[in-house]
């Protein structure tokens, strides 16, 4: 694919003559089309009336909801409501919404990812995933391997989009003129050895011991098992740590930990941990809960959370090995230690 080439031509080149797959492309086009709607709206913040100040109310999961987590749900869901859906599931909403059981898509979606940072300029997001209708079998509860297509924009110093729809992932960035997206990077692969990790550390007593051993190694740098100094990065918002794992390797984290109502960590399975785990994996890399490959889970409910461990595949299966076999840490733990001695 040339680089330039417009998100509609590879949209349009990716449906033929499928029905399911016309579907595919015509939602990836509307949720495009808001994002550019999005983009001008968060780029104008206060111009445009946006305050990042709380509702006064509360989205299903607890999470405060800030005009502009509304704002973006509401176009969002208007330009996918054009489009055949059986189901649209929202983070900003607490039931599914409804449409045609016979179309051949549903979608799941965060409308507005990150927006506790919004009042502070930071870098925020939308995130969807569309997943194939079944007539007749409930929306939202197979695993997400049957997903068709995925995606998240970012709003940053450039507004940029990324897709996977089964065959590498490829990245489109807003030009704001023309008021189009055109492909920056094509079959994307996400760089190997970089020693890099993103965690939010002030959990650290309410991690597991697999995480404080992972992030333990991390830190001993140059003097530890991986005998390499890392540099750690946690930027408080998804799809800001998703593009720059794309662009620079290393790993994130946000594993389940002891606080009340995060033994399955803060991300969302339908609309944040299946698309992430989706588009890194398209890119060469592993996503896991820490015990369990992410793709292999099934939602119980729409709003369900679940752990996500994402990045180069050596760190996620060193990962893995500290969950899922107690001695993989003291085996390295020795040689650590007698390599610390005969440095003195
Ligand atoms: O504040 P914490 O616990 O570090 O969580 C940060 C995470 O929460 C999120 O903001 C959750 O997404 P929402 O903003 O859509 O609720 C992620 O973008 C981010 O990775
Ligand atoms: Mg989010
Ligand atoms: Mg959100």
């Amino acid at each position: 694919m040339e680089q330039g080439l417009t998100l509609a031509q590879y949209t349009s080149e990716y449906a033929g003559t499928d029905p399911q797959r016309q579907a595919v492309a015509a939602a990836i086009d509307a949720i495009a089309e808001a994002s550019v709607e999005l983009s001008d709206l968060i780029g104008h913040g206060a111009l445009a009336g946006i305050t990042g100040q709380a509702q006064g109310s509360n989205n299903a999961d607890g999470d405060v909801q800030k005009d502009l987590d509304v704002r973006c749900d509401e176009i969002v869901t208007a330009a996918l409501q054009k489009l055949p859906f059986a189901a649209l599931a929202s983070e900003e909403s607490e039931t599914l919404v409804l449409g045609d059981p016979n179309a051949p898509i549903s979608v799941a979606f965060d409308p507005l990812d990150g927006s506790s940072n919004i009042d502070t300029n930071m870098t925020v997001g939308t995130i969807f995933s569309i997943i194939p209708n079944q007539p007749g079998v409930a929306p939202f509860t197979a695993p997400g391997t049957v997903q068709l297509a995925a995606g998240f924009v970012v709003y940053g110093p450039q507004t940029s989009l990324v897709v996977t729809v089964g065959d590498g992932v490829d990245i489109f960035t807003l030009d704001r003129e023309a008021r189009v997206y055109r492909c920056i990077r094509h079959k994307v692969q996400i760089p190997k050895d970089t020693p890099e990790f993103a965690i939010n550390a002030s959990n650290h007593r309410h991690w597991e011991q697999p995480v404080r051993d992972f992030v333990e190694e991390c830190i001993a740098g140059a003097d530890g098992p991986r005998s390499k100094d890392f540099n750690m990065r946690w930027i408080g918002s998804l799809v800001a740590e998703a593009y720059r794992i794309l662009t620079r390797g290393g790993v994130f984290l946000y594993p389940g930990d002891s606080r009340p109502g995060y033994a399955d960590g803060r991300l969302r399975l339908l609309y944040e941990v299946h698309p992430m785990a989706f588009i890194i994996e398209q890119a060469g890399g592993g996503a896991s809960t820490g015990r369990e490959r992410v793709l292999e889970l099934s939602a119980k409910n729409i709003h369900q959370r679940a752990p996500l461990i994402m990045g180069s595949t050596d760190k996620v299966d060193r990962i893995e090995l500290l969950h899922n076999d107690p001695d993989a840490a003291s085996r390295t733990a020795p040689l650590f230690a007698r390599r610390g001695l005969f440095r003195v």
